[in-house]
């Protein structure tokens, strides 16, 4: 039986709120990039729902807006026009302070790039994020579930590519969060190394019941995933349900 976190309570945001039964929500959400003729629609009015728990994999070309919809969901950046919720609260009216907030204790990212600071341990490296949380997991408790407990006090240019990443998966998860972000996080790593960062995030999303968002240009990532998002264009042009859901280990690259 899965252990499935308690859920944080999100700050209301002052306005409208649906009924919290899926993580997210988004109606007619477009974004739009500069204006007049060299407008760019990175969103076209996206509509979804993301229940909780689920594992979704964002796929499209180049382009397509997949990026821009993590941002938004994970309150990096706010939409130009249409709605986007968490938990029943409506991020695209928040005041800086609330989206803040949001990220600070709901949302963990984990980017191509792992973004470590060189001069610090693994270990330091996670307790930077979990001093700012308000439920964090212990450094080291967060380090042994990416299977780096015994690397702790090894700095990231003692660490291959795919440990740096699962110490950045580490640190994204220490914070408890609800949701974990990320943005081509096998992008910078060789297919094995890779398996090995999915194979993290596909546990965390059955241990801990965190919803997991992966935009990837790997098309065979798609196999690990609840539901595949097909992008194109800035609209989502298919919701593909996986019946089940592959081990990252089985996938052929
Ligand atoms: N800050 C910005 N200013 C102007 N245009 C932007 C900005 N950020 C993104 N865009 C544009 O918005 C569109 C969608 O970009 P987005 O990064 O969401 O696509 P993507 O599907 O994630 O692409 P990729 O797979 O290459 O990362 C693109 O045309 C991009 O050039």
């Amino acid at each position: 039986m899965p252990f499935v976190k308690a859920r944080k309570k999100v700050e209301r945001s002052p306005t409208a709120s649906v009924s919290a039964a899926h993580v997210f929500e988004t109606r007619g959400l477009t974004k739009t990039y500069g204006s007049g003729p060299s407008a760019v629609h990175a969103l076209r009015g996206v509509d979804l729902e993301i229940k909780r728990g689920e594992l979704i994999v964002l796929l499209g070309p180049s382009g397509s807006g997949k990026s821009t919809l993590l941002n938004i969901l994970g309150g990096i950046d706010r939409g130009s026009e249409g709605e986007a919720f968490y938990e029943g609260s409506c991020l695209t009216s928040m005041t800086d302070r609330q989206l803040t907030n949001y990220r600070r204790h709901h949302v963990g990212f984990i980017f191509q790039f792992y973004n470590l600071m060189p001069s610090l341990t693994a270990e330091e490296n996670v307790s930077l994020v979990a001093e700012v949380a308000d439920d964090p997991l212990e450094p080291r408790e967060a380090l042994s579930m990416v299977g780096l407990g015994e690397r702790a006090g090894h700095f990231p240019s003692e660490l291959s590519g795919g440990e740096q990443q699962r110490v950045a998966i580490a640190r994204a998860i220490a914070k408890n969060p609800n949701v974990l972000f990320c943005d081509e996080p096998t992008g910078a790593l060789d297919s094995k190394t890779g398996i090995t960062v999915l194979k993290v995030l596909a546990d965390l999303n059955e241990r801990l019941g965190t919803t997991v968002l992966i935009v990837t240009h790997a098309a065979a990532t798609a196999a690990m995933a609840d539901r595949v998002m097909h992008f194109s264009d800035g609209a989502i042009r298919e919701i593909v349900r996986n019946v089940t859901k592959a081990d990252p280990e089985s996938i052929v690259w």
